[in-house]
C-alpha cells in the first residue's frame, strides 16, 4: 500500500536553510557545557526543552545565543555540525546549504578558523562517509553594526574557498536590508552568493529591498511578501526561490497553527517555494518532519512533494552535474511511487 510518509523519508531532499547553531540539540549542549566546564542555567535536558515556548523571534534568539554558548573548540563545531549530518543521512538529506553566524562566536573570543576548521572537517566526514554534499553560508547578524559585517567578511578572506556565499539574520525588526548594502556590495565583489532573511517577522518592503539593494539570489522565508501583490508577481515571474520554514513560523508565532500557514496560497501564486527546518532543535523538527507535517495538513500529492523538493534542487548552489543527479533522483522516486 502507498505510504505517503515513508515516500516523503526516501525521496532525496535538499535543504537550503538551517542554522547550523540551532541545530544545538539539548542533549549535545549538557555535553559541550560538561566538556567545557560552563553551568547551563537549567537543572536538565527537559528543564531546557521546557523553556523553548517563543511567542516572537527576540524570544527565540536570546535562548539561542545563550545556547552557542558552549560552542568553545574545533572539536564542538566538528560534533554539533556532525550530528546535524547523521540526521540528514537518516531522513536522505542529500544536499543542504548551512548558515553559521561566526560574530556569534567571534564576540565571545573564539577565533573564526576554529568555527570554520570544524565545522569544514565535519562536511568533508559527511561526504567520505554518507556521500552528502555540503556548502557553507556565512551570515551577518543584522542586530550588529555594518562595520562589524565588514570585520568579519574581512577576517573570513583566508577561508573563502570554504564558503559559497553570504546571508543576513537575527533581529528583523528595526535592522533593514538597506544597513547592509556595502558589506552585501563587497560580498559580490569577492565572488559570493547573496542570501538574505528578510519578510519572516518584517515587512514585504524588506524582500523588495533584500532583492534590490542586497541583489540576493534568494529570500529566506518571506512570506510577507504576501502582503504586497505586486511582489509578489514580480517574485513569481523571476521565480525567486523563497526559503520557506513552516515549523519555525509556528514556533516563532507568525503563524498561530500549521493549518493557518500561507503556504498554499504562496504555491497557487506560483512562487518557487523550498521546505526548510530553520533551526530543528528548538522549532520540533527536521526537513522531514516540516514536510511529513505540511504533506498532512496540505493533503499534498506526491507530485506536490516531488516539485518541492525538485525547487530546492533548482534553487541550490550545487554544481550543474550534482543538480542532476539529485533531480533525477526524485523523479526516479516519485516514478517508483506511481
Ligand atoms: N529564524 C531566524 N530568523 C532570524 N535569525 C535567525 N537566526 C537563527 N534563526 C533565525
Ligand atoms: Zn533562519
Amino acid at each position: 500500500m502507498f505510504n505517503q510518509q515513508d515516500f516523503i523519508k526516501k525521496i532525496a531532499k535538499v535543504e537550503l536553510h538551517l542554522h547550523i547553531e540551532g541545530s544545538l540539540e539539548p542533549e549535545l549542549m549538557f555535553k559541550l557545557a560538561k566538556r567545557n566546564d560552563i553551568t547551563l542555567p537549567y537543572a536538565s535536558v527537559e528543564d531546557l526543552r521546557k523553556a523553548y515556548q517563543f511567542n516572537n523571534l527576540q524570544e527565540f534568539l536570546d535562548l539561542y545565543y545563550q545556547g552557542a554558548e558552549v560552542l568553545q573548540t574545533e572539536q564542538d563545531f566538528f560534533d554539533l555540525a556532525w550530528a546535524y549530518f547523521e540526521t540528514c543521512h537518516r531522513d536522505n538529506v542529500l544536499h543542504t546549504e548551512i548558515f553559521f553566524d561566526p560574530q556569534t562566536h567571534t564576540e565571545r573570543g573564539i577565533a573564526i578558523y576554529t568555527v570554520i576548521n570544524g565545522l569544514v572537517r565535519a562536511k568533508q566526514q559527511a561526504f567520505t562517509q554518507f556521500g552528502i554534499t555540503c556548502e557553507y553560508i556565512m551570515c551577518f547578524l543584522r542586530h550588529l553594526s555594518q562595520d562589524s559585517a565588514i570585520e568579519t567578511l574581512e577576517a573570513a578572506k583566508p577561508y573563502l574557498k570554504h564558503i559559497i556565499g553570504v546571508g543576513l539574520d537575527s533581529s528583523e525588526q528595526g535592522h533593514p536590508p538597506e544597513k547592509f548594502q556595502q558589506v552585501f556590495a563587497m560580498a559580490k565583489q569577492l565572488g559570493l552568493q547573496r542570501v538574505a532573511h528578510a519578510g519572516e517577522e518584517g515587512p514585504a518592503a524588506n524582500v523588495a529591498n533584500a532583492w534590490l539593494l542586497l541583489d540576493v539570489s534568494r529570500i529566506d522565508h518571506g512570506v510577507r511578501c504576501l502582503e504586497d501583490e505586486v511582489l509578489v508577481k514580480e517574485l513569481a515571474a523571476a521565480q525567486m526561490p523563497l526559503t520557506v520554514c513552516p515549523f519555525s513560523n509556528v514556533k516563532l508565532k507568525v503563524v498561530e497553527h500549521l493549518s493557518e500557514h500561507p503556504l498554499p496560497k504562496m504555491l497557487q501564486k506560483g512562487l518557487a517555494v523550498t521546505i526548510n527546518s530553520d533551526d530543528p532543535a528548538y522549532f520540533g523538527g527536521y526537513l522531514l518532519d516540516n514536510l511529513q507535517a505540511c504533506s498532512e495538513t496540505f493533503a499534498w500529492s506526491p507530485l506536490q512533494i516531488a516539485q518541492l523538493c525538485q525547487n530546492a534542487v533548482a534553487a541550490s548552489y550545487a554544481s550543474e552535474q550534482r543538480k542532476s543527479e539529485l533531480s533525477q533522483l526524485i523523479d526516479n522516486r516519485l516514478a517508483e511511487f506511481s
